[in-house]
């Protein structure tokens, strides 16, 4: 721990941001089993809030862990470290004003919630993209279960990982055959309705 350090209020804050660029800044944090269709469908809603004129940021966990993550691996603590510098970083992006864009398997629901904990009541959206391990294992796009089934990687979320899922999400999108597309657009009317965006 840090030790004689004194926190700096600024002259210019967060809302001061947000008003700038008319929106509200907050995290949509999808979550769910590797293949489930979180990148896809973050990727989707990232071009429609851009269409809108919202300013995004979109954190994936692949990409993260080539840089600001990348001496982490899969066991439970790495896990719990990469998910803690990601909601700290998701915190200082919601502090710039923007609309943060989360797609992390963040397997584990204390993790999730140190993130809800650290934003303020609204600015955490839960998104579950419950896709069965079956269908995930189908689609299986960069060929990493049949690895895991074949003991080439060990700790593979949902063969011998635990994937927790989350209880009570602001927005759960069970999978039942439709496109990824078509979970977007449901994405954006739930977060319309439910008013965060
Ligand atoms: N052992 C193991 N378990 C799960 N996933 C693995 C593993 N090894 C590599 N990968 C690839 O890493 C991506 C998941 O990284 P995350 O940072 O989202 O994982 S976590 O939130 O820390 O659990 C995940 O990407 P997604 O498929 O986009 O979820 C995989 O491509
Ligand atoms: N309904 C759907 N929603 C999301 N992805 C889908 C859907 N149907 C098929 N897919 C495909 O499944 C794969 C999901 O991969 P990805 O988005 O990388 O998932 P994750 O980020 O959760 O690992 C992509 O190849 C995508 O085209």
């Amino acid at each position: 721990m840090a030790e004689n350090i004194v926190w700096h209020q600024h002259k210019i804050d967060k809302a001061e941001r947000a008003k700038l660029k008319g929106q509200k800044p907050m995290v949509i944090w999808l979550t769910g089993l590797s293949g489930s269709g979180k990148s896809t469908i973050a990727n989707l809603l990232e071009q429609k809030l851009t269409a809108a004129g919202k300013h995004t940021y979109l954190l994936d966990g692949d990409n993260v862990r080539h840089g600001l993550c990348g001496d982490l691996g899969f066991s439970d603590k790495d896990r719990v470290e990469n998910i803690r510098r990601i909601s700290e970083l998701s915190k200082l992006f919601v502090d710039a004003g923007l609309i943060v864009i989360t797609a992390f398997i963040s397997p584990f629901r204390s993790d999730r919630d140190f993130c809800r904990k650290l934003l303020q009541a609204g600015e955490f959206v839960e998104v579950f993209v419950d896709t069965p391990l079956a269908e995930c294992e189908k689609r299986d796009p960069k060929g990493l279960y049949q690895k895991a089934r074949d003991g080439q990687i060990k700790e593979f979320t949902g063969i011998d990982s635990p994937y927790q899922k989350p209880e009570n999400p602001e927005v759960h999108l069970p999978f039942s055959g439709q496109t990824a597309a078509q979970s977007a657009d449901e994405l954006i009317a739930s977060l319309t309705d439910k008013g965060f965006l």
